[in-house]
């Protein structure tokens, strides 16, 4: 069954800018995927549909069998819960623990009490850092942080985790030790969706890799190797030297 469905899905901003168009795509309960493609292709923007920060101008999208739009007030919580979001624009809060940090998103999905500390210690020693639990996020690593935002995300045990550019200002070691976690909790059956820039690692992990231009679908292959001078390239030029004929 497919986690995720896209059928003819646009989104105009308020502005008159393109965030995608037309975009159809399914993605199969389980699977690794990335999207990939140059600064403003439309990769954040199609995460944040799926978890519904923004609402889809046209089209339909279906999240584990919803469609997403005919979801009612009293859904939403379980909606919620069922969706794992890193993504830059939520960092940790600096004036409190990682611990607590976590915690307070479990509290934002309406899970708290001793069972969700629990939780919260637990997911904080499988990201490896459980020593770390009480400390500041100016107290750790970048590497560290990463890992409490995605323990963060995690935390809630969603089936699906949509990660927008988690290894960004990571060194290699620490980007190889996120992409190592996002691959062992896909290995635990949560379907895992990276919009990445990272050539090198997106190239290594041989995944399914879903290449966006100018809001627009250009490639979608199993076990791709990134290339730099590939469809998305080659698309934008496509589409801006149209453009620039008709003005
Ligand atoms: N809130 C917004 N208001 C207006 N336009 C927006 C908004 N968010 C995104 N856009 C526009 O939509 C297009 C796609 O942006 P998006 O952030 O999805 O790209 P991206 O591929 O994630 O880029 P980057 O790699 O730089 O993060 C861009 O042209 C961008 O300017």
């Amino acid at each position: 069954m497919e986690a995720i469905i896209f059928n003819e899905v646009s989104k105009v901003f308020d502005n008159g800018e393109i965030g995608v168009e037309k975009l159809s795509f399914r993605i199969n309960r389980g699977e690794f995927v990335f999207i990939i493609g140059r600064s403003g292709a439309g990769k954040s923007t199609l995460l944040k549909l799926i978890s519904q920060q923004i609402h889809a101008t046209s089209g339909t999208i279906w999240v584990n069998g919803k469609d997403i739009a005919e979801l009612t007030r009293k859904e939403l919580p379980y909606f919620h819960r069922q969706i794992g979001i890193m993504q830059p624009e939520f960092g940790l809060l600096d004036d409190r623990s990682l611990f607590d940090n976590v915690e307070l998103a479990m509290k934002a999905t309406e899970q708290s009490g001793k069972k969700a500390r629990r939780r919260v210690t637990q997911i904080l020693n499988i990201m490896g850092i459980g020593k770390r639990a009480k400390f500041y996020p100016r107290e750790v690593s970048m590497g560290e942080a990463a890992r409490a935002m995605l323990a963060r995300a995690m935390a809630i045990n969603p089936s699906i985790l949509l990660a927008d550019e988690p290894t960004a200002n990571l060194d290699s070691d620490a980007a190889w030790d996120i992409m190592c976690l996002l691959e062992e909790l896909n290995r635990l059956g949560v379907t895992v969706i990276v919009a990445s820039h990272n050539q090198e690692l997106v190239s290594i992990m041989r995944k399914r890799v879903m290449t966006l231009a100018l809001g627009k679908l250009v490639a979608d292959e199993k076990h791709a190797v990134y290339n730099v001078m590939a469809a998305d390239v080659i698309e934008e030029r496509r589409v801006l030297n149209e453009r620039s004929r008709k003005i």
